[in-house]
């Protein structure tokens, strides 16, 4: 017999592996990934697109009147992870860019561009069996999810990483010291944001994982997983 599905959130600073264990985990437990920062970014690619962002404004009105037009979905590419598509077009690597993790830092400060995301994230969650990484998952998103974990590192690991990890796709990085300062910039204005900063619930499991490597945060948070569905099964 199957055991019953859970949701598991996964929140953090940015850059800090959740993804990679959000993934990771989800294929281990044949669980749905579901990558918010994605969409917030879909958002902000829109925005620059139309020209309502750009490095020292931003147009929320236009933003406001047209955020329904904004359709986000998620599908499977030939790696077995998953591709992020803005109004039907696959934006996966139009969003992963500092220009647009800065713009997507900006419009996660709108209330109303929360809302509208919060609830497609929680219609998403609704049939349990998902793996959701973000900044308010398991404070906003899924407040019920049955496993929450929060993942830090200090911000020069992390920029270190995101770094190496340009330099290994044969992407030319941008200078270290920059993507120190967006990573600490976002981190700031995620964590003072008025609408649903970021916050570790009180619930959650934290990990730092300066010293663990992506092997071992999976297994870690597969002992919190199964930690977690042995004492549901007891109750
Ligand atoms: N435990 C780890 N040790 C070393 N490197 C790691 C670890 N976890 C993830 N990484 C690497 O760090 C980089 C950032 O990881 P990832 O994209 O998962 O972070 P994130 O928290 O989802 O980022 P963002 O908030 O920007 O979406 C990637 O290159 C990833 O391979
Ligand atoms: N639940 C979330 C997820 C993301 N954000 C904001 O979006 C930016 C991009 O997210 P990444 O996870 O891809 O880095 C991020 O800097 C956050 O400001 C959010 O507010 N809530």
């Amino acid at each position: 017999m199957h055991a019953k599905k859970i949701n598991i959130a996964i929140d953090g600073f940015s850059s800090c592996g959740k993804s990679t264990m959000a993934k990771d985990l989800a294929r281990k437990l044949g669980y749905t990934y579901i990558d918010s920062g994605a969409m917030y970014r879909a958002v902000a690619l829109y925005a620059i697109r139309k020209g309502w962002i750009t490095e020292t404004t931003m147009d929320e009105e236009a933003l406001r009147e047209h955020v329904s037009e904004i359709k986000i979905t998620f599908a499977p590419n030939a790696q077995g992870s998953q591709d992020t598509y803005l109004n039907g077009e696959n934006v996966e690597d139009d969003i992963r860019t500092l220009e647009v993790a800065n713009g997507a830092s900006r419009v996660s400060t709108l209330g109303f561009v929360r809302k509208e995301l919060v609830r497609q994230q929680q219609e998403m969650g609704k049939e349990k069996g998902v793996v959701m990484d973000g900044r308010d998952i398991g404070t906003v998103v899924l407040p019920d999810a049955e496993l929450k974990l929060f993942v830090t590192a200090p911000p020069e690991i992390r920029a270190q990483r995101r770094f190496d990890e340009m330099k290994a796709k044969g992407i030319n990085p941008p200078a270290y010291e920059d993507i120190l300062a967006n990573v600490k910039e976002r981190d700031l204005r995620d964590t003072t944001r008025a609408e649903s900063p970021l916050r570790k619930a009180d619930d959650a499991i934290e990990l730092d994982n300066t010293h663990v490597d992506i092997e071992g945060q999976l297994q870690w948070a597969l002992d919190m997983f199964n930690r977690i569905t042995v004492k549901n099964e007891q109750n």
